[in-house]
């Protein structure tokens, strides 16, 4: 017998790079992710990602099998993922794939989550708990992240936003939300077409910038996110090497632009016409540039 489960993730951006102190923002947006889970009862799970065969899977593998290992009887099965958003780029392909993959095995498994509000605390759960919180899915993607090795600090920052929608601010090294918000933001994404693996990322230079993460860190528990992204840009591209180029054109305009994650991905935020007058300069370098929103839904088993 075969179960099938399937659930979508949306992409993010970067408020606050957790790879200086742990402490880590940022915000859905837009750009979705969706696994297919079919549990087989079979030894082992494969994986495969629909755009690029070659990819490496063991991310979402590792989800699938902790989900069954706490969920289910251990059984196997395969693991699909259809993804609109580029891999390694910054914006949180690794979040969005691994929580998709855990919604979707839930939901092959028949048990659903809770929507629960958990802003302080939670763990991944015992074996006996019923009904995961969302944000303990998370924690489990996270955890899968971590064991395989694509995450420098476990990045609960994405995966929080990823999964519960909105804008987060999280303490990375206990999984915890420290501050939640909904944001209504017109976002302008540049993507160039290289790609930065997280886990290859200068994480002493990040440490460096300690001194402006903490302080992109009080400007976003202000309430200040616009300006929070600004510092954080400029702080970790002269850390890890970026252009400030994207960044000193969008200032005069958006409310805020940064490096998404360890990049080469940026991002700003504003009103759409601002927005319209930076796309005109990212539009410029070579890549892709596009005009999305941010999302408050977060993830959700699809029907
Ligand atoms: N659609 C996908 N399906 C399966 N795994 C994925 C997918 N997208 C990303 N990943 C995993 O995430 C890794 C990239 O993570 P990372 O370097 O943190 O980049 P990003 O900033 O895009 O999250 C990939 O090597 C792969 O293991
Ligand atoms: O691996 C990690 O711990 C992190 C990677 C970065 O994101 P990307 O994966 O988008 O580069 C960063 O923004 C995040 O705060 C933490």
């Amino acid at each position: 017998m075969t179960d099938t489960g399937r659930a979508t993730a949306p992409a993010a951006g970067t408020v606050l790079n957790a790879l200086a102190t742990g402490v880590g923002s940022a915000f859905a947006i837009d750009l979705d992710t969706t696994a297919t889970v079919t549990l087989d009862g079979s030894d082992a799970v494969s994986g495969e990602v629909a755009e690029a065969p070659e990819a490496d899977t063991r991310l979402v593998e590792r989800c699938v099998e902790l989900v069954v290992e706490r969920f289910g009887d251990g059984g196997g099965g395969h693991v699909r993922t259809e993804s609109e958003v580029p891999m390694a780029a910054g914006l949180k392909s690794s979040s969005a794939a691994a929580n998709a993959t855990v919604l979707a095995t839930l939901d092959a498994l028949g048990v659903g989550y809770t929507d629960d509000e958990e802003t302080v605390g939670g763990s991944e759960g015992r074996a006996d708990d019923p009904t995961p919180t969302r944000a303990d899915a998370a924690r489990i993607g996270v955890r899968a992240a971590r064991e395989t090795g694509v995450t420098v600090t476990g990045a609960f920052d994405d995966a929080s936003a990823s999964m519960l929608g909105g804008l987060t601010l999280t303490d990375n090294e206990r999984d915890e939300v420290l501050k939640r918000d909904v944001v209504e933001w017109d976002v302008l994404v540049w993507a160039p077409p290289e790609q930065a693996f997280s886990a290859d990322a200068d994480v002493a230079a990040c440490r460096s910038v300690a001194p402006m993460a903490d302080l992109v860190a009080d400007l976003t528990r202000e309430g200040a996110y616009g300006r929070a992204m600004t510092v954080n840009g400029l702080a970790f591209c002269a850390a890890l090497d970026f252009p400030t180029d994207p960044l000193v054109a969008a200032m005069p305009h958006a409310t805020g632009a940064s490096l998404s994650g360890t990049g080469p991905s940026f991002v700003a935020v504003g009103d759409r016409e601002a927005l319209a007058t930076v796309r005109d300069h990212w539009d410029t370098y070579e890549g892709t540039t596009w005009l999305t929103r941010t999302q408050q839904a977060g993830a959700r088993t699809n029907p």
